[in-house]
């Protein structure tokens, strides 16, 4: 992997360099997504059918594109028990640590005659979206259902590529079950965006639309939002450690090339305040390396984007995170819980020798989906929160609202607002 010494411009030039994954960035890609979203407007689940042969290779029609009760069954024959045993060993952690975020309705009452309080309601229905182009992701699955589950979505549509055979990977079909989808269809990349977000004769148009996805994925979500809601946009996996000379450099290799391994796109990048380390890092990468199976992308994903930087110190290597506002950022030092507390901007951070990334990937319980590209400066995990709206409750007696209502007739007046100053004016007409 390239080591580097962290100066200012090498910093800029890398940050630039990360920003260009941004879907922000990617006019060539946008030209082909809004064809296909068009085409699904305007053609439905011909023009769905017609993409999904193109970039799929699969022969899809209404017939089959869902998934049937039987399909299902099949899976959990395929799959391994001892997979499932731990898909839902997994699911259960999820359940427990998003029944935390829950948020409940609440209502404040006073003697007065006022009453005031916060409806939340879930939303009616969601599609999730499951990357399946270059990896299956049955643990993305969990990670999307989960919370919506907790927040008491009722119609749940997940989407999948399928594969050539237009069958979809037996652990999704099982942890989509076990996490209690109600419809799973064989759709993948924009068009399966397009489909959720305007309906097709096979597919019912949804609320909001959640889930990672490549770029294509990426840039339909952006581009039907408003039309319907969406979560973040979750791109190409990231992962930033930040290490001393305590760290371990055959587990920082192995956290590093974790994510390398999801993508060309992604990105992998170590700070560290020992030169050693990051020397020794670099070859672990390479022993590691050369006898994975996603060699390739792993090559590919740290050339475009891995770095080995060093330091001057503890402080600026923490100013350089937070500036990078990475997806998952391991802390692998001395004290880490001192450092955590210094970190501004991290999807997830993961701290001390035995917290390594994929333990939040598949089971620690936290969400997966996790604000990339810069976007940890503003946005945060998927969580309950997304899958529920608010309604504000107002009332207010007679009692209540006659010593205030000239202060409001006031406000609405000073506004120019004589309707408004009316409407409240019209209730105290015998007292005016
Ligand atoms: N942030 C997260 O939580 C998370 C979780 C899992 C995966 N991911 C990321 O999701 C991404 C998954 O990407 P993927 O490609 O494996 O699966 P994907 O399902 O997102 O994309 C596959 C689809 O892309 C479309 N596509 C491919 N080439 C195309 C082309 N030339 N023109 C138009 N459409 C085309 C196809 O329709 C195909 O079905 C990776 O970047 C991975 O890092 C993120
Ligand atoms: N690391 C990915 C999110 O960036 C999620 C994932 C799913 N499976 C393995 N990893
Ligand atoms: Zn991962």
């Amino acid at each position: 992997m390239r080591i580097a010494r962290l100066e200012k411009e090498l910093k800029e030039d890398i940050l630039k360099n990360l920003l260009k994954r941004s879907p922000n960035q990617y006019e060539a890609y946008e030209k082909a997504v809004a064809e296909i979203i068009e085409g699904v407007k305007t053609r439905k689940d011909s023009a769905l059918f017609e993409y999904t042969k193109r970039f799929d290779r699969a022969e899809i029609d209404k017939d089959t594109i869902r998934v049937t009760p039987e399909e299902i069954e099949e899976a959990y024959r395929l799959i391994d028990p001892e997979v499932v045993q731990v898909i839902r060993k997994s699911a259960e952690n999820i359940r427990a640590y998003h029944e935390k975020q829950k948020q409940y309705s609440w209502f404040d009452s006073e003697p007065s005659g006022i009453i005031l309080g916060q409806k939340v309601t879930p939303l009616a229905s969601v599609g999730v979206y499951v990357p399946g182009g270059k990896a299956a992701y049955p643990s993305s699955v969990l990670m999307n259902v989960i919370p919506a589950k907790v927040a008491g979505v009722k119609r749940i549509a997940m989407t999948t590529p399928p594969d050539s055979e237009g069958k979809i990977y037996a652990g999704t079909l099982v942890a989509a079950k076990e996490a209690g989808v109600t419809e799973i269809y064989k759709a993948g990349g924009a068009q399966a965006i397009a489909a959720l977000a305007h309906g097709t004769e096979s597919i019912k148009k949804v609320d909001k639309i959640v889930g990672p996805g490549n770029i294509y994925v990426a840039l339909a979500k952006k581009a039907v939002y408003g039309h319907v809601s969406i979560d973040s946009i979750a791109g190409p996996s990231e992962i930033l450690v930040l290490a001393d000379e305590t760290a371990n450099p055959r587990y920082v290799a192995a956290d590093l090339l974790s994510q390398a391994e999801h993508d060309e796109l992604a990105s992998a990048i170590l700070i560290t305040t020992s030169e050693k380390l990051a020397y020794q890092v670099s070859e672990e990468v390479d022993k590691f390396t050369a006898v994975l199976s996603r060699k390739e992308i792993i090559n590919k994903s740290l050339d475009n984007y891995g770095y080995i930087l060093i330091a001057s110190n503890l402080e600026e290597a923490v100013e350089t995170a937070n500036e990078i506002a990475s997806e998952h950022l391991e802390i692998l030092t001395r004290d880490p819980f001192a450092l955590m507390t210094k970190i501004q901007n991290a999807g997830a951070i993961f701290l001390g020798e035995y917290s390594s990334e994929p333990l939040g990937d598949y089971y620690a319980g936290p969400n997966h989906v996790l604000p990339t590209n810069g976007t940890a400066k503003f946005f945060s995990p998927l969580s309950v929160d997304d899958y529920i709206k608010k309604s504000s409750i107002i009332s207010y007696s007679r009692e209540a609202l006659e010593p205030v209502y000239k202060d409001i007739v006031r406000f609405a007046r000073a506004e120019g607002l004589t309707a408004h100053a009316n409407s409240i004016a019209v209730r105290f007409e015998e007292e005016e």
